[in-house]
């Protein structure tokens, strides 16, 4: 089985008409009730949202009693206890199989505790069959109706991890088998596994119970045929048109893969009773479910880079998650007390798997295409090259009468020279994959900073958002109870830093890759230059062997193809280039503006530290901060605003919160200028004030500037305080800010009070603590302009 990461097959775009960012399907099915299983505490509200009951729990929990006592959960779909196999195959999966006809991969796992009814629903039984056997049975339909069935060929395979070992279940006696990565780690194969070839349903069925029987399944006290295993279902569709091109005949290919999974279910010791064995395959099968989850967990937090690498389940999961895969995750609950922790848990992560999309392979996806055009070119330059070499053996003979002993040096230093372009050419395009690679890390990199930037400041918000009701809370809570709900807090704070976590382990990652490829390609250069060198030096001999003008105007057309080989080449990779230069900007323009959200942050702070103590401000602050807020006003109408209507500045503001609001007038927009910070803060003031003269006339008419009393800014990258240029390239270097030193911090942050451009792709604002914060900050307008002595401000830094 090999799972790749698309390419552009034999000239088709890979998948440019779907929508760039595809979100993973979450479907969840309730089971029916047992008769041991306590009463009901979980149900279906509507095709879409379920509702779990709490523990009736400790009267005394007074944060639980608040909470309420149910939890909502809304997912794509949601199918009850009464919902039919056909139900639910039309509900998540027979989407899926239309695509994979068409050419796309997809995934289809279901997930939940032991018991739940996964198995049921992915395999069934012969009167009620499940998924993996409706699936297939409508794919071969759909061949069948095909107007040209015999131009699809469909493989099927299927696997089981059994205590993180991997076996053939078409083919149970090859032993356990090994999972290979390719070093860029985008496919993945399991070297040996069978692939079998089919042509019916029948006989396809007849593989699938074949793999069924070889599954290991065993009783537990939890469920009387517990799958003791994750089994991976993978058919592959082929389909391939012949084209009629130009001279050459060409082929189409489309290629879908549907994976069907059927995971083990998670398990507790206490409700299994296993022991020895069993236990030891429980505890495998949570480890790897562990290792899923944390996957969903980062990728639904954004991350680009994620551990796939703590078991084989991850790793052969990796394109369901994150690839150009269309995938659909079946949650399974049932409905009894007895199983409301497990149901809480597999709810939970439905919920975060919601937040799962394709997204980000997208630009892998982009890089992999322009390598395959590249390929292509190399490919028709190739056979350019091979077909002038016929073209001179063709010649040869009228030659050889000339004289055969300098023909034969002729022939052999032909020879040379053609295979020498040829292994330039292999390094040339060797170079690119690499040159490539090392502008997606380093996107990545970027990503990964900003990632970190961000859920640090977050993660300094949760917790002090939760630190005191937390504290009430750890008081309240009875120390018998550790498994209980966490407090929503708490565990978004948990989850951020595991996210945190994860993103550091990333970074070093993709800095060792970074680091791997830098010597891969020094190596590649070197030899490059050397075939360079060579090349030269048999062209060189080329003039005295030849005699005769067919052969020279030969080897010089054959020079040329080089010539016009070795363009192309740099056009292509130029352009490659030009789009990570792109890329790498859109990640500056979204740290700037991350950057200038914080600054406001800070900026709010201090006037509320000041607010708090009463502190009056010196005239010229004041006036800077009038400035400020201008400037902030002009740029959210500038920016969000084509309906504004300067006589009616106010209209607006309730858009966006977090802004300071305007004071009297809106002046023109200010946004676009360039702010630049002097050593001299009288300096500084010049600067603003000729600034705002130029542009707003109206409104700096009249005012009087005193000179700032602004803190030194200090320069993160050591340079003198109070000077700051506002280069791109600069921002990219700066440390990312965090809050988690503020106040003491803001200084350092202030870096971008300087020029900021606003990006469409706006990140998602930190959450705001501070409810009615406007309503402080419109006080603190009048604190500021009023007339009362002004008293010097303690700036503590
Ligand atoms: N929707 C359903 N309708 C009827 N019976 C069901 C349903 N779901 C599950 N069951 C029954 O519940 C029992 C447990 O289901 P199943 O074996 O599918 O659980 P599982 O999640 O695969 O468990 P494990 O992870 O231990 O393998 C089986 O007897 C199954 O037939």
């Amino acid at each position: 089985m090999k799972q790749t990461a698309p390419q552009g097959v034999a000239g088709l775009p890979p998948r440019v008409t779907r929508p760039a960012e595809e979100r993973l399907m979450v479907a969840v099915r309730i089971r029916p009730i047992k008769h041991n299983e306590g009463q009901r505490v979980l149900h279906m509200v509507d095709n879409k949202m379920v509702v779990l009951e709490d523990a009736e729990g400790d009267k005394n929990d007074v944060l639980r009693q608040k909470r309420g006592s149910e939890r909502r959960y809304v997912y794509d779909v949601a199918f009850g206890e009464q919902s039919t196999q056909e139900e639910v195959y039309r509900g998540t999966t027979s989407r899926l199989v239309q695509d994979v006809l068409l050419g796309y991969n997809a995934t289809v796992f279901a997930y939940g505790a032991t018991g739940s009814g996964k198995t049921h629903t992915m395999v069934g039984s012969p009167q009620q069959p499940g998924i993996m056997v409706r699936a297939l049975n409508d794919l071969f339909q759909h061949v069948r109706e095909a107007r040209d069935p015999d131009e699809y060929q469909v493989t099927m395979s299927y696997l089981e991890i059994y205590n993180e070992n991997i076996r053939d279940l078409l083919n149970p006696s090859s032993g356990f088998l090994e999972l290979r990565e390719d070093p860029r780690g985008r496919s993945i194969q399991v070297a040996g596994l069978s692939e079998l070839s089919t042509q019916s349903t029948e006989e396809v069925m007849v593989l699938l119970q074949k793999g069924n029987r070889a599954r290991t399944v065993e009783p537990t006290a939890a469920n009387r045929t517990s799958s003791r295993s994750h089994a991976l279902l993978s058919v592959t569709v082929r389909h391939a048109t012949p084209l009629a091109g130009g001279e050459r005949m060409r082929t189409r290919v489309r290629q879908g893969r549907l994976f069907m999974i059927d995971l083990a279910g998670s398990e507790r010791a206490s409700q299994t009773k296993n022991r020895g064995k069993r236990l030891q395959e429980g505890a495998h099968i949570n480890r790897s479910l562990l290792a899923l989850g944390n996957c969903i967990n980062a990728l639904s937090g954004g991350a680009r880079y994620v551990n796939y690498r703590d078991s084989k389940l991850t790793r052969l999961l990796k394109d369901a998650l994150s690839g150009n895969c269309r995938t659909v995750m079946v949650a399974h609950v049932s409905p009894g007390a007895r199983h409301r922790e497990e149901s809480r848990n597999t709810l939970l992560y439905g919920d975060r798997a919601k937040n799962i999309s394709n997204k980000v392979e997208r630009n892998v996806l982009d890089v992999s295409y322009h390598v395959s055009q590249y390929r292509a070119i190399i490919s028709e330059l190739r056979e350019e090259i091979a077909r002038l070499r016929t073209k001179m053996e063709e010649e040869r003979p009228r030659s050889a009468e000339a004289g055969a002993v300098r023909s034969d040096h002729l022939r052999l230093l032909r020879e040379q020279l053609v295979a020498t372009f040829k292994e330039q050419m292999r390094l040339r395009r060797r170079l690119m994959e690499l040159d490539g690679h090392l502008l997606s890390l380093g996107a990545e990199a970027e990503r990964q900073h900003l990632l970190i930037s961000q859920w640090e400041s977050q993660n300094n918000k949760l917790y002090k958002n939760s630190r005191s009701s937390s504290k009430r809370w750890m008081q309240s809570r009875p120390s018998t109870d550790p498994d209980m709900d966490t407090d929503r807090e708490w565990s978004d704070g948990e989850s951020i830093d595991s996210s945190l976590q994860q993103a550091y382990t990333e970074l070093s990652y993709i800095e060792k890759e970074q680091e791997r490829y830098a010597e891969m390609r020094a190596e590649t250069e070197k030899n490059l230059e050397e075939c360079r060198k060579q090349a030269i030096k048999l062209e060189n001999e080329l003039p005295s062997q030849i005699s005769s003008d067919e052969e020279r105007e030969l080897l010089g057309l054959m020079c040329r193809v080089h010539e016009l080989e070795v363009e192309k080449m740099a056009l292509q990779s130029e352009r490659l280039i030009k789009q990570h230069e792109l890329r790498r900007r859109d990640m500056v323009i979204l740290r700037f503006d991350r950057q200038r959200q914080l600054c406001e942050e800070i900026i709010t702070r201090q006037r509320q530290l000041m607010e708090e103590g009463c502190v009056s401000l010196p005239p010229d602050l004041q006036e800077l901060y009038r400035l400020y807020q201008r400037e902030i006003h002009a740029a959210t109408y500038n920016d969000a605003s084509p309906s504004y209507n300067p006589g009616f500045p106010f209209s607006n503001y309730t858009r966006d919160k977090d802004k300071l609001p305007p004071i009297t007038q809106v002046p023109e927009p200010l946004f676009h200028r360039s702010m630049r910070f002097h050593r001299d803060p009288e300096a500084n003031m010049r600067h603003l004030e000729s600034d705002m003269s130029l542009r707003t006339p109206s409104s700096s008419a009249g005012s009087e500037y005193g000179p700032s009393p602004l803190p030194p800014i200090q320069d993160p990258l050591g340079g003198r305080p109070g000077q700051l240029e506002t280069n791109p390239a600069a921002a990219v270097l700066f440390p990312p800010i965090g809050l988690s030193n503020a106040p003491q911090d803001h200084p350092r942050s202030s870096q971008t009070t300087g020029h900021v451009s606003r990006s469409p792709s706006r990140l998602p604002r930190p959450r705001d603590q501070h409810s009615g914060r406007g309503l402080r900050r419109v006080a603190s307008d009048e604190n500021l302009s009023s007339e009362k002595p002004a008293r010097p401000t303690v700036w503590r830094y």
